[in-house]
């Protein structure tokens, strides 16, 4: 069970596959994130997004440290390959969505998902891997979880698609206060529907907060090259004389710079270019 206002939490999480000797796929992780939030997960490849993902869905089991997640029948995990019974029908496949979440299911929110854009009748070893996506986070949805977790739920969605299913996601977890921890490379995708931000680097968590709060925390800056202590440099590029760097701030920024608050892009991309020991989290 996890903590009152706290949806997801992690002590010094340690991963590994295969023994101690063989390397460590999460290391050290801690966290909390408060219940209601919608949670971008964001790292490069191999940095344990999927792995984080199935130790809360309880699909893996922690080399060390704790994960703490609402039960398994109060959360619903998408897993990357978004995994289906290959023989069951479109229809059939929902049936038993609702026949295993008795009491709970949520018809409205499974068939807003499917938007009449599948045949019920379609094999699901026949659909596409669009179309699959679209059925598994019906059934995700339709379970009416406290936490949903979901492993690169748009990567194999059309643009419009893509739209359409992430703003419909969006709406549900505002209106029912769902907990969402969604792994994503598309950065655009994320920024103004994600009010968290869990960013791996190595097996370790990097940047971990509310998006605002650490948009807030840094600034861009153009200007003259000169030191930037005290203030941290997560990156930074000269071109001539000219210095354009993202700083994590300490205190009033003093300078003949112009500056502004980053876009979740840019923090994003500033920290996966640095290497994972560069920066203190
Ligand atoms: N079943 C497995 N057996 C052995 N090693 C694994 C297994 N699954 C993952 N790993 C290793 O664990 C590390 C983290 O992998 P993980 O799949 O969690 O990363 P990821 O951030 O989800 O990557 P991607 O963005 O490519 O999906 C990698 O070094 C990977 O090689």
């Amino acid at each position: 069970m996890t903590r009152d206002g706290i949806a997801l939490e992690a002590d010094l999480l340690g991963k590994t596959y295969g023994g101690r000797s063989r390397g460590w796929a999460l290391r050290g992780c801690g966290f909390a994130l408060p219940a209601g939030r919608v949670c971008a997960l964001v790292g490069p490849n191999g940095a344990g997004k999927s792995t984080l993902l199935a130790l809360a869905a309880g699909l893996l089991r922690p080399t060390e440290g704790t994960i703490q997640a609402p039960p398994r029948e109060h959360l619903a995990y998408v897993a990357q390959d978004k995994p289906l019974h290959p023989r069951l029908s479109v229809a059939d496949t929902l049936r038993m969505g609702r026949e295993l979440n008795p009491g709970r299911w949520d018809e409205t929110a499974a068939q807003r998902v499917m938007a009449d854009e599948l045949d019920p009748h379609t094999l699901v070893r026949d659909l596409s891997g669009g179309q699959r996506t679209r059925v598994a986070l019906a059934l995700a949805l339709g379970k009416r979880a406290e936490l949903l977790l979901l492993d690169e739920p748009m990567a194999d969605l059309d643009p419009l698609a893509r739209h359409q299913l992430m703003g419909l996601l969006m709406a549900d977890a505002a209106e029912h206060g769902t907990t969402v921890v969604l792994s994503s490379h598309i950065l655009t995708e994320l920024e103004g529907a994600c009010d968290h931000l869990l960013l791996l680097h190595g097996g370790k968590i990097r940047l971990d907060g509310a998006v605002d709060d650490l948009l807030a925390a840094h600034t861009l800056l153009r200007g003259p090259v000169a030191d930037l202590a005290p203030h941290t440099v997560v990156e930074s590029r000269t071109t001539g004389r000219q210095l354009t760097a993202l700083i994590r701030h300490e205190g009033p920024i003093e300078g003949p710079w112009d500056t502004q608050e980053p876009s979740l892009e840019d923090l994003l991309l500033a920290h996966l270019r640095t290497t994972p020991e560069g920066v203190p989290a």
